[in-house]
């Protein structure tokens, strides 16, 4: 047996075009351009071809993009006058300040400082607040993925076991809330859990975001398992170049697994496709529109 690849690739390219539909009506009928604000402080090459993809993706929907490079030196002071400026401004309407942040800036001080409407990334703690209780928020984009992902193989959750390794702000602690929200029982798992392989070994859904290439190995899998890999890392291969792999022994889960994400052309598509949803969303609640259809 082996395992049916979830296409992210696939899966995010129907989600962006049914974005740019959307936005295109909402250009038509409200004169609402979508505008999302993408602030990178320093110059780490990884983070720079993320921020050039979104900005590519966000233009070909029909939305606009703002780019904003500050030097890894700025001050927190300056960070913090640039987030403001984007709050006031009636052309943004999603802000997303890439982490991590250079040493010596308050990454906390600078999330608390975006204005929650436009806080596209879904970690201001009143976003963050409302996901955990229950009521309606932006929610982080790659959570967000994950669900998605997940339901292009079941329809639905209820009552599904999943576990989800990894408790960062930005994936695994959403992550739980929005399986909540789909009725799942969910076990967290982190790095000081016990006896790890046999928490996984119950779950049909393994949402693996702990950020250790390959830690989870194809027999810690119960069979048919649905695996969606998070992680994200770049190794050396033998002939100088380098290659990614996720938090999941791919080619052992591939025997195992009922369906599972790949690294690259999973999650990290979804991710950015999710962005502009939330764009999108953020637009029309601060323009008073009725939610949009994505
Ligand atoms: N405030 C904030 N929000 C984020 O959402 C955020 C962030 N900071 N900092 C960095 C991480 C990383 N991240 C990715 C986005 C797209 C891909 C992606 O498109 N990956 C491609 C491959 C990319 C490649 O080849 O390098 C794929 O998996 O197919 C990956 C990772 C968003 N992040």
């Amino acid at each position: 047996m082996t395992a049916e690849i979830i296409d992210g690739k696939v899966i995010a390219a129907e989600l962006r075009a049914r974005v740019a539909d959307e936005v295109a009506r909402v250009k038509r009928e409200h004169n609402l351009v979508p505008g999302l604000a993408v602030v990178l402080v320093g110059n780490d090459p990884a983070s720079e071809v993320y921020v050039r993809s979104k900005r590519t993706q966000t233009q070909a929907a029909g939305m606009t993009s703002f780019e904003h490079k500050l030097p890894a030196d700025v001050s927190q002071a300056d960070l913090l006058a640039l987030v403001a400026k984007l709050n006031r401004d009636p052309a943004v309407h999603g802000i997303l300040v890439q982490l991590p942040l250079p040493k010596g800036l308050n990454t906390e001080a600078v999330i608390n400082a975006i204005d929650p409407a436009k806080d596209v990334d879904g970690l201001h703690p009143n976003n963050a607040g409302r996901l955990a209780g229950g009521f309606e928020a932006l929610s982080p984009c790659t959570p967000l993925g994950c669900i998605i992902l997940t339901k292009s193989v079941h329809a639905s959750l209820e009552g599904m076991n999943a576990i989800v390794l990894g408790r960062s702000n930005l994936v695994g602690r959403p992550l739980v809330q929005l399986l909540l929200n789909e009725n799942a029982t969910v076990t967290i798992a982190h790095s000081r859990s016990r006896d790890l392989p046999d928490l996984v070994k119950r779950a049909d859904l393994v949402y693996a975001a702990v950020g250790k290439a390959e830690m989870v190995r194809g027999d810690w899998l119960k069979p048919g398992a649905t695996v969606i890999d998070i992680g994200i890392t770049r190794i050396p291969k033998e002939d100088g170049k380098t290659r990614l792999v996720g938090d999941v022994a791919y080619q052992e889960a591939l025997g195992v697994a009922g369906a599972i994400t790949p690294v690259p052309g999973g999650v990290g598509q979804m991710t950015v496709a999710c962005l502009l949803v939330n764009t999108l969303r953020a637009a029309c609640a601060i323009a008073g529109l009725p939610k949009p259809a994505v």
